[in-house]
């Protein structure tokens, strides 16, 4: 595990020097993943990293857990709050659709939740540009594969150092470098919505989803679910699509 972490850091710098900017960001959730490169950047650089909190009508718990990987790791960090910013703007947009007679209430509430994470991507790009920073995305391969990603939202970033992780990978990783056991052993949330849990709307669970990518037997039910969740997300994996010249 040392060797894998050293040999992300590694990367992470090498990336920065590339890119002539000076360190490195990840907005902190409260979640594993996001602790994970809390510490990563951190390592890379000591005294150019930072972590962006950034609530959205989120639960308390995971603005605890949030400054909990925080204060492990000591990372500097900045907390943007996004409650009030998503209501004006997602107020202002139904309030114009409906005055155009073309509101669908159902067809946004996925968008409504897709928001919440641009939303944090525009932040996240404002402040690296404050900074001299690049983002840093926290898609691991489970995430990656399935597409289970806001594209543009928690997707719209700089660089994926978990993109070759597994989750029980990424889990490994977050027990070497000291991440809070709560945060650990809590269940994973896109916090998109009150008592989402990853495993609850994908309908199979990582442990299916590690095993599949590793190459091991699934039941069908779940090989089903994964392989229709890769095609149907195939278009976030790649460049928007240009016509013929
Ligand atoms: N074939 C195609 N070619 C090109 N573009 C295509 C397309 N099909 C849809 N699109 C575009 O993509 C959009 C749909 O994609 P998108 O906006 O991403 O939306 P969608 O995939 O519907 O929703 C995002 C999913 O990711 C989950 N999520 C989000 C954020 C964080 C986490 C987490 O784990 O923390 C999980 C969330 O709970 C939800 O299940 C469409 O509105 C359309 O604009
Ligand atoms: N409240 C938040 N504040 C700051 N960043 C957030 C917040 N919610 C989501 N994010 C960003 O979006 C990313 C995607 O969320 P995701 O839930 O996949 O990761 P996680 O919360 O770190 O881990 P887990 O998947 O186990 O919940 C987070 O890692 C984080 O970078
Ligand atoms: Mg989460």
């Amino acid at each position: 595990m040392k060797e894998k972490v050293e040999k992300l850091v590694a990367w992470l710098r090498e990336q920065v020097e590339q890119a002539h900017v000076d360190g490195l960001l990840v907005g902190v959730s409260g979640g594993i993943d996001s602790a994970v490169v809390s510490n990563l950047i951190k390592r890379a650089y000591p005294e150019n990293s930072l972590g962006v909190i950034m609530p959205c009508k989120s639960q308390s718990s995971d603005q605890d857990h949030a400054s909990k990987v925080i204060s492990a790791c000591d990372l500097p960090s900045i907390t943007v709050d996004l409650t009030e910013t998503h209501d004006v703007l997602f107020g202002t947009i139904q309030k114009q659709l409906d005055a155009n007679g073309q509101l669908n209430k159902d067809q946004l509430k996925m968008a409504d939740a897709n928001l919440r994470a641009r939303l944090r991507m525009s932040t996240l790009y404002t402040v690296a540009a404050n900074h001299k920073y690049l983002v840093v995305g926290t898609d691991n391969a489970a995430e990656w594969y399935t597409g289970y990603f806001t594209k543009f939202g928690d997707g719209g970033v700089d660089l994926v150092p978990l993109v070759h992780l597994t989750k029980g990978e990424v889990r490994e990783m977050a027990e070497y470098l000291g991440v809070p056991d709560e945060v650990i052993h809590k269940q994973p949330s896109a916090g998109l919505w009150e008592g989402q849990t990853d495993e609850n709307e994908m309908g199979t669970s990582y442990a299916m989803i590690d095993k599949f990518l590793k190459g091991e037997e699934i039941p069908t039910e779940d090989r089903n679910i994964i392989e229709s969740m890769h095609e149907r997300t195939a278009h976030k994996r790649q460049l928007a699509s240009a016509p013929p010249q």
